[in-house]
Protein backbone atom coordinates (compact mmCIF):
# COMPACT_ATOMS: atom_id res chain seq x y z
CA UNK A 1 0.00 0.00 0.00
CA UNK A 2 1.18 3.54 -0.74
CA UNK A 3 2.55 5.40 2.28
CA UNK A 4 0.81 8.71 2.87
CA UNK A 5 3.17 11.71 2.94
CA UNK A 6 2.42 14.96 4.75
CA UNK A 7 4.70 17.95 4.18
CA UNK A 8 3.99 20.34 7.02
CA UNK A 9 4.50 24.05 7.62
CA UNK A 10 4.08 25.36 4.08
CA UNK A 11 3.49 29.05 3.57
CA UNK A 12 3.58 29.70 -0.16
CA UNK A 13 2.24 28.34 -3.44
CA UNK A 14 5.65 27.31 -4.79
CA UNK A 15 6.23 24.93 -1.88
CA UNK A 16 2.71 23.51 -2.23
CA UNK A 17 3.26 22.88 -5.93
CA UNK A 18 6.61 21.25 -5.16
CA UNK A 19 4.89 18.92 -2.68
CA UNK A 20 2.23 18.02 -5.27
CA UNK A 21 4.84 17.41 -7.97
CA UNK A 22 6.90 15.21 -5.64
CA UNK A 23 3.88 13.01 -4.88
CA UNK A 24 2.97 14.09 -1.36
CA UNK A 25 -0.61 13.34 -0.30
CA UNK A 26 -1.12 16.00 2.40
CA UNK A 27 0.16 19.47 3.19
CA UNK A 28 0.06 21.14 6.59
CA UNK A 29 -0.73 24.81 7.26
CA UNK A 30 0.28 25.89 10.77
CA UNK A 31 -1.89 28.53 12.46
CA UNK A 32 0.05 29.15 15.66
CA UNK A 33 1.64 32.56 16.12
CA UNK A 34 4.73 31.33 17.98
CA UNK A 35 5.73 29.09 15.08
CA UNK A 36 8.19 30.22 12.38
CA UNK A 37 5.73 28.51 10.01
CA UNK A 38 2.65 30.43 11.16
CA UNK A 39 0.22 31.49 8.45
CA UNK A 40 -2.68 33.87 9.04
CA UNK A 41 -6.16 32.49 8.45
CA UNK A 42 -6.45 34.77 5.40
CA UNK A 43 -3.29 33.31 3.88
CA UNK A 44 -4.28 29.76 4.86
CA UNK A 45 -7.64 30.21 3.11
CA UNK A 46 -5.96 31.59 -0.02
CA UNK A 47 -3.41 28.75 -0.11
CA UNK A 48 -6.17 26.21 0.45
CA UNK A 49 -8.02 27.54 -2.62
CA UNK A 50 -4.87 27.22 -4.73
CA UNK A 51 -3.89 23.74 -3.54
CA UNK A 52 -4.04 21.11 -6.30
CA UNK A 53 -6.81 18.52 -5.76
CA UNK A 54 -4.24 15.69 -5.38
CA UNK A 55 -3.30 17.13 -1.97
CA UNK A 56 -5.40 17.10 1.18
CA UNK A 57 -5.06 20.23 3.30
CA UNK A 58 -4.36 19.79 7.02
CA UNK A 59 -4.89 22.83 9.25
CA UNK A 60 -2.88 22.79 12.50
CA UNK A 61 -4.17 24.41 15.65
CA UNK A 62 -2.64 24.46 19.12
CA UNK A 63 -5.03 24.83 22.07
CA UNK A 64 -7.18 27.23 20.06
CA UNK A 65 -10.28 28.49 21.85
CA UNK A 66 -13.77 27.66 20.51
CA UNK A 67 -14.14 31.01 18.74
CA UNK A 68 -10.82 30.72 16.89
CA UNK A 69 -11.42 27.06 16.04
CA UNK A 70 -14.82 27.86 14.55
CA UNK A 71 -13.44 30.82 12.60
CA UNK A 72 -10.46 28.81 11.31
CA UNK A 73 -12.59 25.89 10.14
CA UNK A 74 -15.07 28.18 8.41
CA UNK A 75 -12.44 30.33 6.71
CA UNK A 76 -9.99 27.64 5.62
CA UNK A 77 -12.34 24.67 5.10
CA UNK A 78 -9.50 22.14 5.52
CA UNK A 79 -9.86 18.44 4.74
CA UNK A 80 -8.27 17.68 8.10
CA UNK A 81 -7.83 19.59 11.36
CA UNK A 82 -4.76 18.54 13.36
CA UNK A 83 -4.83 19.36 17.07
CA UNK A 84 -1.26 19.78 18.26
CA UNK A 85 -1.66 20.91 21.85
CA UNK A 86 -3.19 19.48 25.00
CA UNK A 87 -6.73 19.30 23.59
CA UNK A 88 -9.01 16.86 25.40
CA UNK A 89 -11.12 14.01 23.96
CA UNK A 90 -14.21 15.98 25.00
CA UNK A 91 -13.07 18.95 22.90
CA UNK A 92 -12.37 16.76 19.87
CA UNK A 93 -15.81 15.19 20.22
CA UNK A 94 -17.41 18.63 20.21
CA UNK A 95 -15.48 19.65 17.10
CA UNK A 96 -16.55 16.44 15.37
CA UNK A 97 -20.19 17.30 16.05
CA UNK A 98 -19.79 20.68 14.34
CA UNK A 99 -17.38 19.98 11.48
CA UNK A 100 -17.00 17.57 8.60
CA UNK A 101 -13.21 17.83 8.62
CA UNK A 102 -11.23 14.72 9.52
CA UNK A 103 -9.76 15.04 13.02
CA UNK A 104 -6.15 14.15 13.81
CA UNK A 105 -4.62 14.31 17.29
CA UNK A 106 -0.89 14.82 17.66
CA UNK A 107 0.61 12.87 20.54
CA UNK A 108 3.99 13.62 22.10
CA UNK A 109 5.42 10.10 22.29
CA UNK A 110 7.48 9.87 25.47
CA UNK A 111 7.33 6.23 26.52
CA UNK A 112 5.16 3.09 26.48
CA UNK A 113 2.71 4.67 28.92
CA UNK A 114 1.89 7.31 26.29
CA UNK A 115 0.56 4.50 24.11
CA UNK A 116 -1.45 2.97 26.96
CA UNK A 117 -3.11 6.34 27.59
CA UNK A 118 -4.39 6.60 24.01
CA UNK A 119 -7.62 4.76 24.78
CA UNK A 120 -9.21 7.94 26.07
CA UNK A 121 -9.23 9.26 22.48
CA UNK A 122 -10.92 6.14 21.06
CA UNK A 123 -13.61 7.12 18.59
CA UNK A 124 -12.91 10.85 18.67
CA UNK A 125 -9.83 11.02 16.46
CA UNK A 126 -9.53 9.74 12.90
CA UNK A 127 -5.75 9.46 13.16
CA UNK A 128 -3.00 9.79 15.75
CA UNK A 129 0.16 11.60 14.74
CA UNK A 130 3.06 10.48 16.92
CA UNK A 131 5.55 13.29 17.33
CA UNK A 132 8.35 14.22 19.74
CA UNK A 133 7.11 15.54 23.11
CA UNK A 134 6.60 19.33 23.19
CA UNK A 135 9.63 21.52 23.83
CA UNK A 136 9.67 25.32 23.43
CA UNK A 137 7.32 24.62 20.53
CA UNK A 138 4.85 21.73 20.49
CA UNK A 139 5.88 20.64 16.99
CA UNK A 140 8.24 21.28 14.10
CA UNK A 141 11.27 20.84 16.35
CA UNK A 142 13.16 18.28 14.26
CA UNK A 143 13.40 15.92 17.24
CA UNK A 144 13.17 12.21 16.56
CA UNK A 145 10.87 9.96 18.54
CA UNK A 146 11.96 6.53 19.75
CA UNK A 147 10.80 4.51 16.75
CA UNK A 148 11.19 1.22 18.62
CA UNK A 149 8.19 2.16 20.80
CA UNK A 150 6.01 1.83 17.71
CA UNK A 151 7.59 -1.21 16.10
CA UNK A 152 5.43 -3.85 17.81
CA UNK A 153 2.51 -1.75 18.94
CA UNK A 154 -0.93 -2.95 17.84
CA UNK A 155 -2.57 0.17 16.47
CA UNK A 156 -6.34 0.34 16.75
CA UNK A 157 -6.63 3.74 15.06
CA UNK A 158 -5.00 4.98 11.84
CA UNK A 159 -1.78 6.79 12.66
CA UNK A 160 1.26 8.60 11.33
CA UNK A 161 4.87 9.20 12.34
CA UNK A 162 6.39 12.68 12.72
CA UNK A 163 9.41 14.13 14.48
CA UNK A 164 12.87 14.59 13.04
CA UNK A 165 12.20 12.79 9.78
CA UNK A 166 14.34 13.74 6.79
CA UNK A 167 15.24 12.36 3.36
CA UNK A 168 18.17 10.39 4.81
CA UNK A 169 16.34 8.66 7.68
CA UNK A 170 12.76 8.14 6.49
CA UNK A 171 13.52 4.72 4.95
CA UNK A 172 14.87 3.41 8.27
CA UNK A 173 11.90 4.95 10.09
CA UNK A 174 9.49 3.16 7.76
CA UNK A 175 11.33 -0.17 8.05
CA UNK A 176 11.25 0.06 11.87
CA UNK A 177 7.70 1.32 12.41
CA UNK A 178 5.82 0.45 9.17
CA UNK A 179 4.05 3.80 9.54
CA UNK A 180 1.15 4.26 7.10
CA UNK A 181 1.82 8.02 7.03
CA UNK A 182 5.00 10.04 7.47
CA UNK A 183 5.07 13.73 8.31
CA UNK A 184 8.01 16.09 7.87
CA UNK A 185 8.64 19.76 8.43
CA UNK A 186 12.12 20.93 9.44
CA UNK A 187 13.79 18.00 7.66
CA UNK A 188 12.82 19.53 4.30
CA UNK A 189 13.85 23.11 5.12
CA UNK A 190 16.95 25.21 4.47
CA UNK A 191 16.12 27.44 7.50
CA UNK A 192 13.23 27.47 10.00
CA UNK A 193 10.07 28.06 7.97
CA UNK A 194 11.85 28.02 4.60
CA UNK A 195 10.98 24.92 2.59
CA UNK A 196 13.55 23.49 0.17
CA UNK A 197 11.98 22.03 -2.98
CA UNK A 198 14.90 19.64 -3.58
CA UNK A 199 14.59 18.24 -0.04
CA UNK A 200 10.82 17.83 -0.48
CA UNK A 201 11.47 15.88 -3.70
CA UNK A 202 14.18 13.74 -2.04
CA UNK A 203 11.94 12.94 0.93
CA UNK A 204 9.02 11.86 -1.26
CA UNK A 205 11.33 9.85 -3.55
CA UNK A 206 12.77 7.97 -0.56
CA UNK A 207 9.24 7.06 0.58
CA UNK A 208 8.16 5.94 -2.90
CA UNK A 209 11.35 3.83 -3.26
CA UNK A 210 10.53 2.17 0.08
CA UNK A 211 6.97 1.52 -1.14
CA UNK A 212 8.31 -0.20 -4.28
CA UNK A 213 10.92 -2.33 -2.50
O1 LIG B 1 5.79 23.11 12.52
C1 LIG B 1 5.59 23.89 13.46
O2 LIG B 1 6.21 24.96 13.58
C2 LIG B 1 4.57 23.55 14.49
C3 LIG B 1 4.33 24.45 15.52
C4 LIG B 1 3.38 24.17 16.48
C5 LIG B 1 2.69 22.99 16.45
C6 LIG B 1 2.92 22.07 15.43
C7 LIG B 1 3.86 22.33 14.45
N1 LIG B 1 4.13 21.40 13.48
C8 LIG B 1 3.42 20.17 13.45
C9 LIG B 1 3.80 19.13 12.48
O3 LIG B 1 2.92 18.36 12.08
C10 LIG B 1 5.24 18.87 12.13
O4 LIG B 1 5.30 18.39 10.84
C11 LIG B 1 5.76 17.82 13.09
O5 LIG B 1 5.80 18.37 14.37
C12 LIG B 1 7.17 17.33 12.70
O6 LIG B 1 8.07 18.38 12.67
P1 LIG B 1 9.63 18.09 12.37
O7 LIG B 1 10.18 17.33 13.51
O8 LIG B 1 10.24 19.44 12.23
O9 LIG B 1 9.68 17.33 11.07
Amino acid sequence: MQTLIKICGLSNEAAINAAAKAGATHIGLVHFEKSPRHVSLELAAALRMRTPPSLKVVLLLVNADPELTDKALNMVRPDVVQFHGTETPEWLKLVREHSEAEIWKAIGLKDRQTLVNLDRFAGVTDRFLFDAPAQALPGGTGTRVDWSLLSHFEHRTPWGLAGGLAPDNVTEALRTTRAPLVDVSSGVESAPGVKDVDKIAAFCQAVRDYDKA
